[in-house]
Protein backbone atom coordinates (compact mmCIF):
# COMPACT_ATOMS: atom_id res chain seq x y z
CA UNK A 1 0.00 0.00 0.00
CA UNK A 2 0.79 3.43 -0.37
CA UNK A 3 1.80 5.66 2.68
CA UNK A 4 -0.99 6.84 4.26
CA UNK A 5 -1.08 10.81 5.32
CA UNK A 6 -3.28 12.12 8.75
CA UNK A 7 -4.52 15.72 7.99
CA UNK A 8 -5.28 17.93 10.33
CA UNK A 9 -5.73 21.47 10.53
CA UNK A 10 -2.40 22.97 11.86
CA UNK A 11 -1.12 24.22 15.13
CA UNK A 12 -0.06 27.71 16.79
CA UNK A 13 2.38 26.67 18.94
CA UNK A 14 4.19 29.91 19.39
CA UNK A 15 3.31 33.60 18.56
CA UNK A 16 5.24 33.12 14.99
CA UNK A 17 2.69 30.81 13.77
CA UNK A 18 -0.36 32.93 14.50
CA UNK A 19 -0.18 35.05 11.13
CA UNK A 20 1.06 32.26 8.68
CA UNK A 21 -2.43 30.25 10.57
CA UNK A 22 -4.79 33.00 10.28
CA UNK A 23 -4.11 34.35 6.77
CA UNK A 24 -3.75 30.79 5.22
CA UNK A 25 -7.17 29.98 7.26
CA UNK A 26 -8.66 33.01 5.88
CA UNK A 27 -7.56 33.04 3.01
CA UNK A 28 -9.18 29.79 2.08
CA UNK A 29 -11.87 29.53 -0.30
CA UNK A 30 -13.61 26.73 1.77
CA UNK A 31 -13.70 29.34 4.59
CA UNK A 32 -13.97 33.09 2.87
CA UNK A 33 -15.83 32.00 -0.47
CA UNK A 34 -14.84 35.49 -1.81
CA UNK A 35 -13.33 36.11 -5.37
CA UNK A 36 -9.23 37.46 -5.17
CA UNK A 37 -8.04 39.51 -4.58
CA UNK A 38 -10.64 40.61 -2.34
CA UNK A 39 -10.25 37.21 0.13
CA UNK A 40 -6.92 38.41 0.49
CA UNK A 41 -7.39 41.38 1.23
CA UNK A 42 -10.03 40.33 3.43
CA UNK A 43 -8.35 37.79 5.51
CA UNK A 44 -5.01 39.88 5.87
CA UNK A 45 -7.70 42.15 7.68
CA UNK A 46 -9.07 39.74 9.96
CA UNK A 47 -5.74 38.42 10.38
CA UNK A 48 -4.96 41.55 11.87
CA UNK A 49 -7.82 41.94 13.88
CA UNK A 50 -7.86 38.79 15.62
CA UNK A 51 -3.55 38.12 16.01
CA UNK A 52 -4.12 39.81 19.40
CA UNK A 53 -7.00 37.58 20.91
CA UNK A 54 -4.96 34.21 18.88
CA UNK A 55 -1.84 35.51 21.24
CA UNK A 56 -3.70 35.64 24.42
CA UNK A 57 -5.03 32.21 23.91
CA UNK A 58 -1.45 30.79 23.16
CA UNK A 59 -0.29 32.75 26.04
CA UNK A 60 -2.23 30.53 28.18
CA UNK A 61 -1.26 27.56 26.13
CA UNK A 62 0.38 26.45 23.16
CA UNK A 63 -1.46 24.26 21.34
CA UNK A 64 -0.02 20.21 21.62
CA UNK A 65 -2.07 19.68 18.40
CA UNK A 66 1.16 19.18 16.00
CA UNK A 67 2.69 16.85 18.71
CA UNK A 68 0.15 15.12 19.42
CA UNK A 69 -0.60 13.91 15.41
CA UNK A 70 3.04 13.43 15.02
CA UNK A 71 2.63 10.56 18.05
CA UNK A 72 -0.59 9.13 16.25
CA UNK A 73 1.08 8.75 12.75
CA UNK A 74 4.01 6.81 14.27
CA UNK A 75 1.85 5.15 16.72
CA UNK A 76 0.20 4.09 13.94
CA UNK A 77 2.95 3.54 11.62
CA UNK A 78 4.06 1.00 14.43
CA UNK A 79 0.63 -0.86 14.57
CA UNK A 80 0.06 -1.59 10.99
CA UNK A 81 3.74 -1.63 9.70
CA UNK A 82 2.86 0.57 7.23
CA UNK A 83 4.83 4.50 6.12
CA UNK A 84 2.07 6.72 7.52
CA UNK A 85 3.09 10.45 7.52
CA UNK A 86 1.05 13.62 8.70
CA UNK A 87 0.09 16.90 6.91
CA UNK A 88 -1.43 20.24 8.25
CA UNK A 89 -4.22 22.33 5.86
CA UNK A 90 -2.71 25.94 7.72
CA UNK A 91 0.34 25.32 8.51
CA UNK A 92 3.66 23.22 7.73
CA UNK A 93 4.42 20.52 6.38
CA UNK A 94 1.21 21.29 4.23
CA UNK A 95 -0.41 18.10 3.45
CA UNK A 96 -0.76 19.57 -0.05
CA UNK A 97 2.90 18.33 -0.85
CA UNK A 98 2.17 14.55 0.69
CA UNK A 99 1.44 11.74 -1.55
CA UNK A 100 -0.98 8.87 -0.02
CA UNK A 101 -4.20 7.90 1.22
CA UNK A 102 -5.84 10.46 3.31
CA UNK A 103 -7.42 10.29 6.54
CA UNK A 104 -8.62 13.85 8.25
CA UNK A 105 -8.75 14.32 11.31
CA UNK A 106 -11.89 15.78 12.04
CA UNK A 107 -14.69 13.71 13.49
CA UNK A 108 -17.74 14.83 11.33
CA UNK A 109 -17.39 15.87 7.58
CA UNK A 110 -17.17 19.85 6.37
CA UNK A 111 -16.42 21.30 3.45
CA UNK A 112 -14.33 23.77 5.27
CA UNK A 113 -12.02 20.19 6.18
CA UNK A 114 -13.02 16.99 4.55
CA UNK A 115 -14.27 18.61 1.40
CA UNK A 116 -11.50 20.89 0.96
CA UNK A 117 -8.91 17.80 1.18
CA UNK A 118 -10.90 15.52 -0.94
CA UNK A 119 -10.96 18.36 -3.79
CA UNK A 120 -7.08 17.54 -4.16
CA UNK A 121 -6.64 14.18 -2.64
CA UNK A 122 -7.85 10.79 -2.58
CA UNK A 123 -9.43 10.85 0.67
CA UNK A 124 -10.86 7.76 2.85
CA UNK A 125 -14.73 9.03 4.54
CA UNK A 126 -15.20 10.75 7.27
CA UNK A 127 -14.65 8.81 10.59
CA UNK A 128 -18.05 9.40 12.16
CA UNK A 129 -19.47 7.07 9.42
CA UNK A 130 -17.74 3.87 11.12
CA UNK A 131 -19.51 1.85 13.80
CA UNK A 132 -16.08 1.81 15.72
CA UNK A 133 -15.95 5.75 15.93
CA UNK A 134 -19.39 5.23 17.34
CA UNK A 135 -17.79 2.80 20.33
CA UNK A 136 -15.05 4.90 21.19
CA UNK A 137 -17.70 7.65 21.99
CA UNK A 138 -20.03 5.05 23.59
CA UNK A 139 -16.85 3.97 26.03
CA UNK A 140 -15.53 7.49 26.68
CA UNK A 141 -19.33 8.50 28.05
CA UNK A 142 -20.10 5.11 29.79
CA UNK A 143 -16.78 5.93 31.53
CA UNK A 144 -16.89 9.25 32.34
CA UNK A 145 -20.47 7.92 33.78
CA UNK A 146 -19.61 5.73 36.16
CA UNK A 147 -19.27 7.29 39.22
CA UNK A 148 -21.47 10.00 38.03
CA UNK A 149 -24.31 8.42 36.61
CA UNK A 150 -26.73 12.06 36.50
CA UNK A 151 -24.36 14.15 35.01
CA UNK A 152 -25.49 15.87 31.90
CA UNK A 153 -23.57 15.30 28.76
CA UNK A 154 -22.29 17.35 26.66
CA UNK A 155 -21.43 16.98 23.19
CA UNK A 156 -19.39 20.14 22.37
CA UNK A 157 -18.71 20.74 18.52
CA UNK A 158 -16.44 23.34 16.75
CA UNK A 159 -18.85 25.92 15.40
CA UNK A 160 -19.53 27.36 11.99
CA UNK A 161 -21.19 30.20 10.19
CA UNK A 162 -25.08 29.47 9.80
CA UNK A 163 -24.45 31.80 5.81
CA UNK A 164 -21.46 29.42 5.14
CA UNK A 165 -23.28 26.17 5.91
CA UNK A 166 -26.01 27.61 3.17
CA UNK A 167 -24.51 28.52 0.80
CA UNK A 168 -22.29 25.12 0.32
CA UNK A 169 -25.42 23.35 1.57
CA UNK A 170 -22.47 21.54 4.18
CA UNK A 171 -24.15 18.27 5.92
CA UNK A 172 -22.24 18.94 8.83
CA UNK A 173 -25.01 20.22 11.45
CA UNK A 174 -27.04 17.25 10.30
CA UNK A 175 -24.65 14.69 10.96
CA UNK A 176 -23.87 15.42 14.34
CA UNK A 177 -27.34 15.85 15.15
CA UNK A 178 -27.97 12.38 14.01
CA UNK A 179 -24.57 11.30 16.05
CA UNK A 180 -26.44 12.32 19.08
CA UNK A 181 -29.64 10.90 18.69
CA UNK A 182 -27.93 7.81 18.26
CA UNK A 183 -26.02 7.67 20.96
CA UNK A 184 -29.10 8.70 22.70
CA UNK A 185 -30.86 6.37 21.81
CA UNK A 186 -27.88 3.59 22.63
CA UNK A 187 -27.13 5.04 26.39
CA UNK A 188 -31.13 5.80 26.77
CA UNK A 189 -29.84 8.76 28.04
CA UNK A 190 -30.39 12.47 27.10
CA UNK A 191 -27.32 13.68 25.18
CA UNK A 192 -26.93 17.70 24.09
CA UNK A 193 -25.42 18.98 21.50
CA UNK A 194 -23.57 22.56 21.44
CA UNK A 195 -21.25 25.02 19.36
CA UNK A 196 -17.80 26.54 20.68
CA UNK A 197 -15.31 29.10 19.59
CA UNK A 198 -17.30 31.08 17.17
CA UNK A 199 -16.17 35.05 16.36
CA UNK A 200 -16.86 37.75 14.19
CA UNK A 201 -20.59 39.54 14.30
CA UNK A 202 -21.75 37.10 12.34
CA UNK A 203 -25.09 34.49 13.14
CA UNK A 204 -22.69 31.12 14.00
CA UNK A 205 -24.44 27.31 14.56
CA UNK A 206 -26.56 27.45 18.26
CA UNK A 207 -26.92 26.89 20.60
CA UNK A 208 -23.67 28.21 22.10
CA UNK A 209 -21.68 25.95 24.13
CA UNK A 210 -21.32 28.88 26.66
CA UNK A 211 -25.36 29.14 27.09
CA UNK A 212 -26.04 25.80 26.51
CA UNK A 213 -24.25 24.83 30.04
CA UNK A 214 -25.97 28.07 31.69
CA UNK A 215 -29.06 26.30 30.37
CA UNK A 216 -28.07 23.06 31.90
CA UNK A 217 -27.18 23.69 35.36
CA UNK A 218 -30.90 24.69 35.92
CA UNK A 219 -31.68 20.87 35.77
CA UNK A 220 -27.97 19.03 36.17
CA UNK A 221 -25.24 19.79 39.26
CA UNK A 222 -23.03 17.36 37.56
CA UNK A 223 -21.49 18.14 34.09
CA UNK A 224 -19.32 15.80 31.27
CA UNK A 225 -18.20 17.70 27.97
CA UNK A 226 -16.62 15.92 24.88
CA UNK A 227 -14.88 18.00 22.37
CA UNK A 228 -16.86 16.05 19.64
CA UNK A 229 -15.48 17.63 16.25
CA UNK A 230 -11.80 16.94 17.04
CA UNK A 231 -9.76 14.04 16.95
CA UNK A 232 -6.62 15.51 18.64
CA UNK A 233 -6.66 18.18 21.57
CA UNK A 234 -5.75 21.80 21.19
CA UNK A 235 -6.43 24.81 22.06
CA UNK A 236 -9.70 24.91 21.87
CA UNK A 237 -10.15 21.81 24.07
CA UNK A 238 -7.27 22.61 26.39
CA UNK A 239 -8.08 26.45 26.76
CA UNK A 240 -11.35 27.49 25.77
CA UNK A 241 -13.11 24.38 27.31
CA UNK A 242 -10.77 23.99 30.11
CA UNK A 243 -10.46 27.22 31.22
CA UNK A 244 -13.14 29.48 30.31
CA UNK A 245 -16.27 27.58 29.76
CA UNK A 246 -15.21 25.34 33.45
CA UNK A 247 -15.15 28.94 35.06
CA UNK A 248 -18.71 29.26 33.53
CA UNK A 249 -19.61 25.90 34.45
CA UNK A 250 -18.62 26.26 38.17
CA UNK A 251 -19.65 29.78 38.45
CA UNK A 252 -22.89 28.80 37.24
CA UNK A 253 -23.46 26.14 40.09
CA UNK A 254 -21.92 23.04 38.80
CA UNK A 255 -20.73 21.01 41.83
CA UNK A 256 -18.39 18.53 39.28
CA UNK A 257 -17.33 18.79 35.98
CA UNK A 258 -15.00 16.70 33.38
CA UNK A 259 -13.55 17.57 30.31
CA UNK A 260 -13.06 14.26 28.45
CA UNK A 261 -10.09 14.20 26.38
CA UNK A 262 -10.04 13.67 22.61
CA UNK A 263 -9.07 10.61 21.65
CA UNK A 264 -5.25 11.45 20.87
CA UNK A 265 -2.74 8.80 20.61
CA UNK A 266 -5.15 6.29 23.01
CA UNK A 267 -4.90 2.71 22.19
CA UNK A 268 -8.26 2.22 20.79
CA UNK A 269 -8.30 4.88 18.26
CA UNK A 270 -4.74 3.82 17.03
CA UNK A 271 -6.76 0.48 16.62
CA UNK A 272 -9.61 1.98 14.86
CA UNK A 273 -7.32 4.23 12.19
CA UNK A 274 -5.61 0.66 11.57
CA UNK A 275 -8.73 -1.17 10.82
CA UNK A 276 -10.30 1.64 8.44
CA UNK A 277 -6.57 1.99 6.42
C1 LIG B 1 -14.05 20.72 13.16
C2 LIG B 1 -13.00 21.44 13.10
C3 LIG B 1 -12.92 22.88 12.76
C4 LIG B 1 -13.75 23.64 11.94
C5 LIG B 1 -14.97 23.22 11.17
C6 LIG B 1 -13.24 24.98 11.98
C7 LIG B 1 -13.78 26.09 11.31
C8 LIG B 1 -13.39 27.41 11.51
N1 LIG B 1 -12.41 27.89 12.37
C9 LIG B 1 -12.31 29.26 12.27
C10 LIG B 1 -11.42 30.11 12.95
C11 LIG B 1 -10.38 29.71 13.82
N2 LIG B 1 -10.12 28.42 14.22
C12 LIG B 1 -9.01 28.43 15.03
C13 LIG B 1 -8.44 27.34 15.65
C14 LIG B 1 -8.87 26.03 15.47
N3 LIG B 1 -9.93 25.57 14.74
C15 LIG B 1 -10.00 24.21 14.80
C16 LIG B 1 -10.92 23.35 14.18
C17 LIG B 1 -11.91 23.75 13.29
N4 LIG B 1 -12.12 24.98 12.78
C18 LIG B 1 -8.92 23.78 15.64
C19 LIG B 1 -8.60 22.33 15.96
C20 LIG B 1 -8.23 24.90 16.06
C21 LIG B 1 -7.05 24.94 17.01
C22 LIG B 1 -5.73 24.77 16.30
C23 LIG B 1 -4.62 24.55 17.28
O1 LIG B 1 -3.46 24.42 16.82
O2 LIG B 1 -4.80 24.44 18.49
C24 LIG B 1 -8.50 29.76 15.13
C25 LIG B 1 -7.24 30.18 15.89
C26 LIG B 1 -7.46 30.31 17.36
C27 LIG B 1 -8.34 31.50 17.67
O3 LIG B 1 -7.94 32.63 17.44
O4 LIG B 1 -9.49 31.26 18.13
C28 LIG B 1 -9.35 30.58 14.39
C29 LIG B 1 -9.25 32.05 14.16
C30 LIG B 1 -13.26 29.65 11.28
C31 LIG B 1 -13.46 31.09 10.85
C32 LIG B 1 -13.91 28.52 10.81
C33 LIG B 1 -14.97 28.38 9.80
C34 LIG B 1 -15.50 29.29 9.08
FE1 LIG C 1 -11.45 26.78 13.93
Amino acid sequence: MKQAVLVNLGGIEKPTDIPVFLFSMFNDKHIMPLKQPFRAMVAFIITLLRAKKTYNILKLSPSPLVRITKRQAEKLSIKTNKHITYGFSYSKPYFNDCEGTFIVMQNFYSHTTHGKVLELKRTKPPLCIHKGFFELFESRINNALKNHPNAAILLSAHSLPLKLLKKTNDPYRNDLEVFRLALSRILKKPIYLSFQSRLGPIEWLKPETEKEIKRLSKHYTELIILPVSFTTDNTETIVEIDRAYTKIAKDCGFRWIKRVNCFNDDGDFIEFLASIL
